[in-house]
């Protein structure tokens, strides 16, 4: 592994590799690179590359991207592609010495323990959610749910129509602090995806909704109902640039790190 922590210079920008770069998410970090000082964007990669550059820059092929990381020598790589691609490119940044952040969701078991193997080599970043408010609704959930554990909960997550993984990354993150939270640990609230038929709700059960519509960048809700009340927790993003900004200060606090797996909540406390 060739080591390239020590090559970030404090004082001068933050040399960049963007993958996944025409994508919906890919353009935003981009656009958003661009327009910060303290960043420099030294490569970009897509899987079907654009015939102009995005934003300035110029969109080289995926297949690249092993040469890329050798000739450009970047900081950290922001990713925002799927599942596998995110997986590959995490072997060839831990191969290559590069710390690597990314957004990618949808991930099954296999794939992040890849992903794991490959923080013993770089720090990695993986947040389903670069939004500091959804950080921030992940800890009042959790809140919520050691104060009021009797209460049926229900998720709904909404996203534009090209979304393909569900329930989201963060959806799947939200049932993660619901389980850890919840205080009775026999009484686990059993996820139901969807519903339909004939049959009352269950109260063990915790409902999880996936609605794909239009162009919506992100919505989560959560309700609590019991005792005659309802709490709802809810997170609108109202653009990509919450996320994009949220993954471009993650790789900037990232960069430089030692070897291990890092949290998005470490990025925003510190
Ligand atoms: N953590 C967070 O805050 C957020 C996470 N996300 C997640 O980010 C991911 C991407 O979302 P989104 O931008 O909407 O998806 P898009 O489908 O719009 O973009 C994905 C991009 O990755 C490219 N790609 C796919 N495979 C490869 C590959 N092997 N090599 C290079 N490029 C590849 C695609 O190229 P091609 O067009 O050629 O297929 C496409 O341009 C999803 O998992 C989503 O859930 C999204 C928003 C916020
Ligand atoms: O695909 C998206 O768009 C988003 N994906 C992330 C997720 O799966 O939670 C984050 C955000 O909600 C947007």
């Amino acid at each position: 592994m060739t080591d390239r922590s020590s090559s970030l210079d404090s004082a001068g920008p933050l040399r960049l590799g963007v993958t996944g770069a025409t994508g919906r998410m890919g353009r935003v970090v981009l656009a958003t690179a661009v327009e910060r000082p303290d960043c420099d964007v030294v490569f970009a990669v897509n899987r079907s590359p654009a015939s102009d550059a995005v934003e300035g820059v110029e969109i080289e092929p995926a297949v690249a991207f092993d040469a890329l990381i050798a000739d450009r020598e970047p900081h950290a790589v922001v990713d925002f592609t799927g599942a596998g691609a995110a997986v590959d490119y995490a072997v060839t940044c831990a191969e290559e010495g590069v710390p690597f952040v990314t957004g990618t969701t949808g991930m099954d078991e296999t794939q992040l323990d890849r992903l794991c193997e490959a923080s013993e080599s770089v720090p990695v970043l993986h947040a389903s959610n670069f939004s500091r408010g959804v950080a921030v609704l992940d800890e009042l959930l959790a809140e919520a749910v050691r104060r009021l554990p009797d209460y049926d909960i229900e998720l709904v997550e909404t996203h534009h129509s090209g979304k393909r993984d569900a329930p989201s990354g963060t959806t799947t993150r939200l049932l993660a602090t619901l389980e850890s939270a919840h205080p009775g640990e026999d009484e686990i609230p059993d996820r139901v995806h969807g519903r339909e038929g004939d049959a009352p709700r269950e109260p063990g059960e915790i409902g999880v909704h996936s609605v794909r519509a239009g162009a919506i960048a992100g919505e989560h809700e959560i309700l609590l109902a019991g005792n005659h009340e309802e709490i709802r927790l809810c997170h609108r993003a109202g653009d990509r640039g919450v996320f994009a900004a949220g993954a471009l200060d993650a790789a900037a606090w990232l960069a430089g790190r030692d070897p291990g797996w890092y949290d998005f909540r470490e990025v925003i406390d510190a």
